[in-house]
């Protein structure tokens, strides 16, 4: 819980009202439902909290921030298994790995990791919340009696009964997560969503396992809460979801400036500035994934958080010059199709930018799943089938298509990392490749999310390697003098610093705090240059 957080008379929840006033609020003045003692010290914070009718609540900037600098800094709320996920450890939500010793908790009967786990006491965790009530309800008979299918269901209920309970073992912590906006007036309008929640998660925790204290609106409520503002956490084998104080305030941006990373085992979460920020700019999020094209993300974003995105790439149909959701024409050689901006599927049509071609946007998503069910059909491992991927479909979509974008990603971790491409397995021309592929990613990762993104830092820490490489076998062979060996070892230095800086920021037990490791390693090695 934070520390400033104090104890304050019980308030009845509030749903927020979705017509927010579009006037700018000071955070002293506004929050309806902010406990005083939190708001009192919103003035110290570097955001300041402003609402609009179209977005709700939001935070800005409250003074030039530099890239870097920490906005929030913040335990979670409560944290628990994601949506469908098979079963995990109750403790710290860690995958079971197949053929491990299977231990269940001693009061309750569900599987855990270990006796040991240290995920199992915290406040807010397994012991606290909702052990002793699966027990005297006897809960776990009825993941014995049930289907896969049914038993992802139950672990996906674990979260909402979780934060349910927080309402007689933490009253406080319950009333600041009711600050949250479970959009119900929305949520409720999508029959297909509300009928799910109210079969899988309302009649299972209230009917089946028995806690009909709960009404079905606060199931509900609570699930809509997780719906829009939960946030995943870990790294494999450890996935969850987790709602955070504050942290929900930011809103969506395809083009985010804040970047955020949770510590391993507590989930802490820590969002920074990924480049320069002034006084007054919104903090921003981005809720969809990065590398992926304007159609897929608005759809995500309208089907799981119930907006429709207008931000500065999602209304460009280049989406800033990357092209990341262009195709190739097919009457022209040179034109490319993308979507119009207009923010309804219906509406919009994909234009040849050169002979004005038009194709309608359904053909394109059609083409576009057929694309990604064929790209699900290649292994993970399979560097052959992911470069004839790349070869056939590169007739079809532009070099920075998102999904091409994202074999890429593959390849360009895979060449190096497997056997069969290891390093020293490499030839020039895989190394080339490796170099290639790298560059490909970083033209269009600086567009998108420039300066402190972690995907910018991981991705030149891998084009390094074939850099380095290259340089001392053309130096060994005498192709290039001491000069040319020099500048091409300082380019190596330079990508080894950015990465060292980027990802130095990631809390340790990270891969991606291994990776800043290995980065200051490098760096130690080549010494003066
Ligand atoms: C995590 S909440 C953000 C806080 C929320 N605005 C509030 O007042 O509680 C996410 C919701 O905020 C709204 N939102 C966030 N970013 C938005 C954006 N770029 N455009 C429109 N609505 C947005 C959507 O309703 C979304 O489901």
């Amino acid at each position: 819980m934070p520390s400033h957080h104090k104890k304050k008379k019980q308030k009845k929840y509030d749903p927020p009202k979705s017509n927010h006033s579009k006037e700018n609020i000071n955070p002293c003045s506004e929050y309806d439902r902010q406990p005083v003692a939190e708001v009192q010290l919103e003035s110290s914070k570097p955001y300041l909290v402003k609402r609009s009718e179209q977005v709700g609540r939001y935070i800005v900037a409250a003074r030039d921030l530099k890239a870097g600098d920490v906005i929030i800094e913040t335990p979670p709320f409560v944290v628990g298994p994601c949506a469908e996920t098979e079963p995990v450890c109750l403790g710290c939500h860690s995958a079971f790995q197949p053929g491990s010793v299977v231990y269940r908790c001693e009061i309750c009967n569900w599987r855990i990791c270990s006796p040991s786990c240290q995920g199992l006491v915290p406040a807010g965790s397994h012991r606290q919340l909702e052990c002793i009530p699966l027990r005297d309800k006897a809960v776990h008979n009825h993941l014995q009696t049930s289907p896969a299918a049914q038993v992802k269901l139950m672990y996906e209920a674990i979260l909402t009964l979780r934060c349910m309970l927080l309402k007689t073992v933490d009253r406080p912590q319950y009333d600041r997560l009711l600050g949250m906006d479970p959009l119900n007036d929305v949520r409720q309008q999508i029959p297909k969503l509300w009928n799910r929640n109210q079969k899988e998660i309302v009649e299972r925790i209230r009917n089946q396992w028995g806690f009909a204290e709960y009404s079905e609106l606060e199931l509900h409520t609570i699930c809509g809460i997780i719906e829009v503002n939960a946030f995943e956490v870990g790294q494999e084998p450890t996935k969850a979801r987790a709602l955070f104080p504050e942290a929900y305030l930011l809103m969506h941006d395809c083009t985010p400036n804040t970047g955020h990373t949770d510590a391993p085992q507590t989930h802490h979460l820590t969002v920074r500035v990924l480049r320069d920020v002034k006084a007054g700019e919104p903090l921003t999020l981005t809720y969809a994934h990065i590398l992926q094209g304007t159609l897929k993300r608005r759809q995500h974003l309208r089907e799981e958080k119930f907006f429709s995105c207008n931000c500065r790439r999602c209304t460009d149909p280049s989406e800033l010059g990357t092209n990341c959701s262009a195709l190739r024409c097919t009457k022209c050689p040179k034109g490319t199709h993308t979507a119009d901006g207009s923010a309804q599927p219906r509406k919009r049509k994909c234009h040849c930018r050169q002979c004005s071609t038009v194709m309608s946007c359904e053909a394109v998503i059609l083409l576009l799943e057929q694309l990604s069910q064929q790209l699900e059909t290649i292994g993970g491992n399979d560097v052959d089938g992911l470069e004839t991927f790349l070869r056939v479909q590169g007739a079809v979509l532009h070099d920075n298509h998102y999904l091409l974008l994202s074999v890429k990603h593959s390849l360009c971790e895979l060449y190096g990392k497997i056997e069969g491409f290891l390093i020293p397995q490499l030839s020039r021309e895989q190394l080339k490749r490796k170099e290639t592929l790298c560059r490909d990613l970083l033209e269009v990762v600086d567009q998108l999310e420039p300066a402190l993104s972690r995907l910018r830092g991981t991705i030149m820490y891998e084009m390094h390697v074939p850099l380095l490489i290259e340089a001392g076998q053309l130096f060994q062979g005498g192709v290039i003098q001491r000069a040319e060996l020099r500048r091409r070892l300082k380019e190596v230095q330079r990508l080894l610093k950015e990465s060292e800086r980027i990802l130095a920021l990631e809390p340790e037990g990270t891969q991606e705090h291994g990776i800043a490791e290995a980065a200051r390693d490098a760096l130690k090695n080549m010494g003066d240059v």
